[in-house]
């Protein structure tokens, strides 16, 4: 049976006490000087079946990680025979909601933290239906929203308002938050140049990327078999018409430019891609992509820690 939430340890998490509590690190530095809070012991955590579970599949790509403190931690990315390998810390909850809410909370500290060090927290946010409730969320949290730029990692080129549009529910979802969201230009004429246009608008260095796992084992809009997967002297493509609609969308290169990468993953079908994603299996496009940390946030269900299946065999 998937555990249960960590009602607690929830709730301090979506009231953060401010940065020198949070065991914050940023660009490899403590934030939190002070911080005397000790390791919890491996495997006491509710989560910790589903985490075996993962390192079983996933072999050396798995973290056990404790909930959100460690989640902040920086690990440099290493090069391994000329190819970027990228730490994956894992961390499961029990279900969507739980996600959500870890999710927002984890994104409002560090939008807290990137303001108070440099005064800007630059936030790339992608598609899919996974994200809508953690946007709404983090519209609660507290976030310097005056000092947050929000782009797009993907987008479907369809017209301004078209519920197929990744905008439209990101608008929907944040609500009154005043967010600065920097549109990906999809109705332009030219949407070649459009893409060029919204490459020259990007920051050297995104503080957050936040990512999604497709069944088939895409995120973003970097889909399988699709020539914008060799795309490396541009930093925004366009793709061949995917699942009803061309899109736009950042290329590797460009989500390289993530100091940190927050992966959304939910759901039984995800479970076969996100083993994958944490091994590095570089023959998805989701193991494909660079970053100098990444966390994967997954539920129990992708975790494959949900209820029985009919028909499963209990292990003897
Ligand atoms: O098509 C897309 O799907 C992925 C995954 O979405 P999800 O709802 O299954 O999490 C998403 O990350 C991507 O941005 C979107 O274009």
């Amino acid at each position: 049976m998937a555990g249960r939430p960590d009602r607690r340890r929830l709730r301090r998490l979506a009231l953060p006490r401010g940065l020198r509590r949070a065991g914050l690190r940023l660009r490899g530095r403590p934030l939190d000087r002070t911080r005397r809070r000790g390791r919890r012991r491996p495997g006491t955590g509710h989560h910790h079946l589903a985490l075996r579970a993962l390192r079983v599949q996933a072999g050396r790509g798995v973290h056990r990680q404790d909930p959100f403190g460690d989640a902040f931690r920086v690990r440099r990315a290493r090069r391994e025979e000329g190819l970027r390998a990228v730490h994956h810390e894992l961390q499961v909850v029990a279900d969507p909601d739980a996600v959500a809410g870890t999710a927002a909370a984890f994104v409002a500290r560090l939008a807290q933290a990137c303001v108070q060090a440099h005064g800007r927290f630059t936030f790339a946010v992608s598609g899919g239906h996974t994200p809508w409730a953690m946007f709404a969320r983090l519209a609660h949290e507290h976030v310097p929203w005056e000092h947050v730029a929000v782009f797009q990692v993907d987008e479907r080129v369809a017209p301004d308002g078209d519920p197929d549009r990744n905008l439209t529910h990101l608008r929907e979802s944040l609500g009154a938050a005043p967010a600065e969201v920097i549109a990906m230009p999809v109705n332009d004429a030219d949407l070649d140049a459009a893409a060029a246009a919204y490459g020259r608008s990007l920051p050297e260095r995104f503080d957050l990327v936040h990512l999604g796992l497709g069944p088939d084992g895409h995120t973003a809009s970097l889909v399988p078999r699709d020539p914008v997967l060799e795309v490396s002297d541009r930093l925004v493509a366009l793709t061949a018409p995917y699942m009803g609609h061309q899109r736009m969308t950042l290329t590797y290169p460009a989500l390289a430019r993530a100091q940190q990468v927050l992966w959304l993953i939910t759901g039984a079908d995800k479970r076969e891609p996100l083993s994958r994603l944490v091994a590095g299996d570089r023959s998805i496009p989701a193991g494909r992509v660079e970053a100098a940390a990444s966390l994967v946030l997954t539920d129990a269900a992708a975790a494959d820690q949900g209820p029985p299946r009919a028909g499963a065999q209990s292990p003897a």
